[in-house]
């Protein structure tokens, strides 16, 4: 058995915590079969090969009796990148769980332990359901609204360097005045209408005018500025902090992609540039 999960661009700008969307790189979860203790194999790096990946401790919160396994992952999800690797690591970790106990989770059970694990729905529900999807908790419980996905690519500039969502986190302010937050949430609140009556010239604006989390994190991304600049000289539709970074994303025609890549190394950049699409599947066995 091979389960296959989508890496995730949250957050869209303004979206912050709440708007994300699947997108085509993969993690892939085979099951090898049973062993006397857990076993990962990997080339991840320093992630755990034991009980303590957290994949495993996943699927163990979700079926603690669990027996254990033996995995092997291969995955194209960047480590701290801001492109979801946590996510799909949890995603992957609740469908072992589902697949091997025979639970049977519909998607919204999935999506709400996965948030409940999370924190947040704006990576887990599109690793889950495919697609751009909008989410909140409420009550302590999470709701996902799928929204319709817009007809773009993406260019994906992946620094050489990690920033890890906790340390972009504690960037962030502790708290917004009063009127900041009005206006903040303002842009969020027209950016998701837009995003459901298809007014991207609207939408692509509001995508480059979030309040919540950019201004406070580009500082550790000073890529997000200059490419956002050389999108606007090579016609891109808008370019935002994917995550907590330090992934800058930028929406783009296909046909204009081979261009502005062409401009990023250009400019001296140093990472990686990607040509993604959006995932509509979500996570699957394969
Ligand atoms: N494939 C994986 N298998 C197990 N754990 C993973 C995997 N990918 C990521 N993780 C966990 O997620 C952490 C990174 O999470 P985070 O800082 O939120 O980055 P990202 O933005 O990539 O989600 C890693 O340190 C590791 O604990
Ligand atoms: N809303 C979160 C999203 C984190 O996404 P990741 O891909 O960086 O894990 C945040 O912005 O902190």
């Amino acid at each position: 058995m091979i389960i296959q999960v989508p890496a995730s661009s949250a957050n869209l700008g303004p979206g912050f915590d709440s708007i994300g969307i699947a997108v085509s790189l993969y993690l892939k979860l085979e099951v090898l079969g049973l062993s006397d203790n857990w076993q990962v194999d990997h080339q991840l790096g320093k992630l755990p090969h034991d009980e303590t990946n957290m994949i495993v401790t996943t699927a163990l919160s979700v079926a603690p009796d669990l027996p254990p396994q033996h995995l092997r992952v291969v995955s194209e999800i960047p480590v701290a990148h801001g492109l979801g690797s946590s996510s799909s690591a949890i995603v992957a970790g609740i469908e072992l769980a589902n697949q091997l106990k025979d639970l049977n989770f519909s998607k919204e059970e999935k999506v709400e332990i996965a948030s409940q694990i999370e924190g947040h729905p704006d990576n887990v529900a599109p690793a889950i359901l495919g697609g751009l999807v909008v989410g909140t908790h409420i009550n302590g419980h999470f709701s996902a609204v799928e929204a319709p996905l817009f007809p773009y690519a993406f260019a994906a500039y992946i620094p050489p360097y990690n920033l890890k969502t906790a340390d972009a986190r504690a960037a962030l302010p502790y708290q917004l005045e009063y009127s900041q937050a009005v206006h903040a949430s303002a842009v969020a609140n027209t950016f998701v209408a837009s995003l459901f009556a298809k007014n991207y010239d609207v939408a692509f604006k509001l995508m480059e005018a979030d309040r919540f989390h950019e201004p406070y994190r580009k500082e550790l991304v000073p890529e997000l500025d200059q490419i956002r600049e050389l999108g606007k000289k090579h016609g891109a539709l808008a370019t935002y902090l994917s995550g907590a970074g330090p992934t800058v994303m930028t929406v783009i025609d296909n046909d204009d992609y081979g261009l502005f890549e062409q401009a990023v190394h250009a400019a001296g950049l140093k990472g990686k540039v990607v040509r993604l699409h959006p995932d509509v599947e979500g996570v699957k066995l394969i």
